[in-house]
């Protein structure tokens, strides 16, 4: 008899086509521990690895749920989540991950598409309307999005499938038409139309609101990112003065709750224009003065600062999975703050960067605290300071 703590019971029956809960087969504290063990494999030679916060209900934690739509031989329509390593649709109606709504708001879609006659894209000739549905909802505020992608713009009857999907769900605040005309893997296209509402919804983390349009990055997991922040800002220890830069900064967040959280005075850098616009909406709607964005990639942004000489206290950065740039980095180094606080969804990378500060520069990581943003699946997010030490 298998002496587990306990057994993960909501194991799923895509479990193995769908391959995003990679750590289903294992209990919850079974995956927290193999997390724990990767991060220390990968990191404890820079630091000692405290010990990873977990969910105390990991169920349920997306706020934002994608589902592809295919139609099979027979006219059947199919929506969920391509199979891992192909771009077969593996039909899902719920996931324990997912948030609850999101998945009945795409099961009534999916519904709803006979009556409206409209189709669904197919990959191979390139032709049919629908290609896929988001749906993003603010935990805290309710609010909810729709996101229909289409491969074409003209949506006919749209106002009649609008109100047949808000009858269904007078909860959902907005809908937009993301138009994706492309042969591409990427999901949301250039253009977008606003179908109802105002084409975004808020939500609040850490007692701060923020604005999240449709192709804005926002943390999937909001219960965990209050976690995951309130380290970041405990590492950063904020006295009043500091001047912080938030690079990678999505719509602002850490910047923003950093600025609440006694910085001096802060700038954020991100690449998506979208994204840096409702940042600068969520400074104001927070009340911040002492806040600025620019839109810019986050090496070429240290460069400049760091040939302008600049000299911030704290810098938050926060890269994708790919993790930061040479550019990026020796212009950390250059710029010399006080404090670096790494938030990172990819130990691997981390590794690597870490690496990099801390044999060419007297940077040294002082802590790296895992947090489980994503249970069930193998992805792993961690928060590190770094502080120079003389050497
Ligand atoms: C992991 S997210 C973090 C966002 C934000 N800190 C948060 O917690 O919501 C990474 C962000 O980096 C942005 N990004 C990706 N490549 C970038 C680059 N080269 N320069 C600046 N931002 C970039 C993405 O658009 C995304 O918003």
């Amino acid at each position: 008899m298998s002496n587990r703590p306990e057994t993960n019971k909501q194991s799923c029956p895509v479990y193995k086509k769908c391959g995003g809960c990679q750590l289903q087969n294992l209990s919850y504290p079974e995956q927290l521990e193999f997390k724990q063990k990767k991060v220390e494999k990968l990191l404890k030679r820079f630091c000692t690895v405290e010990k990873i916060i977990g969910m105390k209900t990991p169920y349920h934690y997306r706020n934002k749920v994608q589902a592809a739509f295919y139609t099979d031989k027979k006219g059947k329509i199919i929506s969920g989540v391509y199979q891992s390593g192909s771009h077969h649709v593996v039909g899902i109606d719920s996931c324990q991950t997912e948030d609850v709504i999101a998945d009945k708001i795409i099961v009534a879609v999916r519904k709803l598409l006979p009556s409206f006659r409209m189709t669904t894209y197919n990959e191979d000739t390139g032709k049919g309307f629908l290609r896929h549905i988001l749906v993003k909802r603010g935990f805290a505020t309710n609010q909810i999005m729709l996101v229909l992608v289409t491969g074409t713009p003209v949506f006919p009857s749209k106002n009649n499938f609008v109100k047949a999907i808000l009858k269904q769900f007078p909860e959902i605040t907005t809908i937009v038409q993301n138009i994706n005309p492309y042969r591409t893997n990427l999901v949301l296209g250039d253009n977008q139309k606003v179908l109802y509402g105002k084409g975004y919804i808020e939500d609040i983390l850490c007692g701060c609101r923020f604005r999240i349009s449709p192709k804005s990055f926002y943390q999937i997991n909001p219960v965990q990112t209050e976690v995951l922040y309130g380290k970041a800002i405990e590492f950063a220890n904020l006295k009043g003065s500091e001047t912080v830069l938030d690079t990678y900064c999505g719509i602002g967040t850490i910047g923003i709750i950093a600025a609440k959280n006694g910085a001096g005075n802060v700038i954020g850098a991100e690449l998506n224009g979208d994204a840096v616009r409702d940042a600068i909406v969520n400074a104001r709607a927070n009340n911040l003065k002492n806040i600025r964005f620019y839109k810019a990639d986050a090496g070429e942004f240290m460069r400049e600062a760091a040939n302008e000489d600049e000299k911030p206290d704290v810098v938050f950065m926060d890269p994708p999975r790919a993790g930061s740039d040479r550019k990026f980095l020796e212009s950390l180094i250059k710029m010399s703050p006080k404090k670096v606080v790494y938030v990172s969804c990819n130990p691997e990378t981390l590794a690597r960067d870490l690496a990099y500060l801390t044999q060419n520069s007297p940077y040294k990581a002082q802590k790296i605290q895992p947090v489980d943003m994503f249970p069930h699946t193998a992805h792993i997010e961690c928060v590190v300071l770094l502080t120079k030490v003389l050497r």
